[in-house]
């Protein structure tokens, strides 16, 4: 089993599968405490800086290839790699991907579940007067396509801005769990957005369930005022966390979750390690008061201050549910396996 906590200092390193550190600077990945760290840059102030560290119970295996760290427990596997800054970066993310990918082949963990992209500049444009977001998008879409992915395979995933340092990801991916992909019935697909979002879709899922032990996880990408394709209340940022929690609130309901055979659903008091992606930093204040309301006080959340994937965008929310964690009587419906059988 694997679950993730965020720690704001020193942590022992046995039991790790990898590490994300949102920090001030980013570094290449490496290995050098033992287990692979993706450093990213991702907060103006040392003060802020905090890293997420995947956990496993089972003997781990670590590695590197070609820059892409990895380290894998015979059940999940942790990879992480990062791209240099560049005025076009389609072909070296195909690139890395393909590398990642590969990895995920090699070591027979093929079941990709969840993704984590840091992309610098992400609104800024290339040397062809593309979005950096959409020119990442289309060297990711390439890979995967190559790959062999069809779109119903593609992992929950979170694309948001770095403040500097390329493009850092990072992904998990299981040997042998049962996982299943969630679209949410709000949201168009992301990889059905229509053309003038970019030439290639965002290649990820709304967020994938993932059998473990008894229960299931469920990852849930990051999640934005977006309803159908379309961004929702331009320039208003309660209402665009509001959105964004009725997104969540959806993707999680029972109805929702039914639509893909999975039982119970969820709610948003359920949700663990949670990220909020602010790209205002003046807007801070307001979406801690929004997200204390909403989510559980057994819930970690991290704020970061960065750019999102359009620029309309405002407010961008991740999380994920843990088995085990504690569902009110009326949700408690048989042990879930997560199993559609
Ligand atoms: C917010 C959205 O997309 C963002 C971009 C993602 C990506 O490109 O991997 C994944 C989730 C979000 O971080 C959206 O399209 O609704």
């Amino acid at each position: 089993m694997t679950w993730s906590s965020f720690q704001t200092g020193p942590f022992s390193s046995s039991g790790v599968l990898g590490a994300v550190v949102y920090g001030p600077r980013s570094r290449n990945p490496h290995l050098d405490r033992g287990f692979p760290e993706l450093t990213v840059h991702a907060v103006a102030d040392s003060a802020d800086a905090f890293t997420e560290v995947w956990h496993t119970d089972r003997p781990i295996e670590r590695g590197t290839l070609d820059g892409v760290v990895h380290a894998h427990d015979g059940e999940t596997l942790f990879c992480a790699a990062r791209i240099d800054s560049s005025d076009d970066c389609a072909e070296a993310v195909r690139a890395a991907y393909l590398t990642a990918l590969g990895l995920t082949r090699t070591l027979d963990h093929q079941r990709i579940f969840r993704m984590w992209n840091f992309v610098e500049n992400i609104n800024g444009t290339n040397s062809e007067g593309l979005e950096v977001y959409r020119d990442f998008c289309r060297g990711r879409a390439r890979a995967f396509h190559e790959f062999g992915f069809t779109d119903e395979r593609l992992p929950a995933a979170t694309g948001v801005g770095a403040l500097g340092g390329g493009i850092g990801f990072c992904l998990l991916a299981g040997r042998s769990a049962h996982s299943v992909t969630i679209e949410n019935s709000r949201q168009v697909p992301a990889y059905r957005y229509p053309r003038r979002y970019g030439p290639s879709s965002p290649s990820f899922a709304r967020a994938t369930h993932v059998a473990a032990g008894s229960g299931a996880s469920i990852y849930v990408s990051g999640t934005a005022s977006v309803v159908g394709h379309e961004t929702l209340h331009r320039g208003q940022i309660a209402e665009q966390c509001d959105e964004t929690l009725a997104n969540l609130e959806h993707l999680l309901s029972a109805d929702n979750l039914a639509r893909h055979g999975l039982r119970p659903g969820r709610r948003l008091e359920d949700l663990r390690n949670i990220k909020v992606y602010v790209r205002n930093r003046q807007d801070l204040p307001a979406v801690r008061e929004i997200c204390a309301k909403a989510f559980s006080q057994a819930a970690d959340i991290a704020f970061l201050n960065v750019d999102l994937c359009r620029s309309d965008l405002l407010v961008e929310i991740e999380g994920i549910v843990f088995p085990g964690v504690e569902l009110p009587a009326s949700h408690r419906v048989e042990v879930d396996t997560g199993v559609n059988t």
